[in-house]
């Protein structure tokens, strides 16, 4: 199942900068992770933001709940999702 998920990133301006860079260094590694394992199919910086337009593969809605649920950024997150179905007019469909 795809999925569209759009992660904006608010982190307090309080927080201690070394929690900070350790739980970035952490998202890096637990995204790149699930990229090369196929389900993060992609990731998107969103220009001028804090923000990342990302496309998930994942089996169903508890797998890619149990993944955004663990992000260790995600205590600092607004997250927006939008399962995806197919477009009629994607030629890659078109049996033309
Ligand atoms: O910087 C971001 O958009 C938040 C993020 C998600 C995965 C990652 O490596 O950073």
């Amino acid at each position: 199942m795809l999925f569209a998920v759009n992660m904006d990133v608010r982190i307090p301006a309080d927080l201690d900068p070394q929690v900070k860079a350790d739980t970035i260094a952490r998202e890096k590694a637990y995204s790149q992770q699930l990229q090369k394992s196929g389900e993060w199919r992609h990731i998107w910086r969103c220009a001028g933001q804090y923000s990342n337009l990302s496309i998930f593969d994942v089996a169903d809605n508890e797998r890619l709940h149990e993944i955004l649920w663990n992000l260790p950024l995600f205590p600092y997150m607004d997250v927006q999702v939008t399962p995806l179905a197919q477009h009629p007019s994607d030629i890659a469909l078109s049996t033309d």
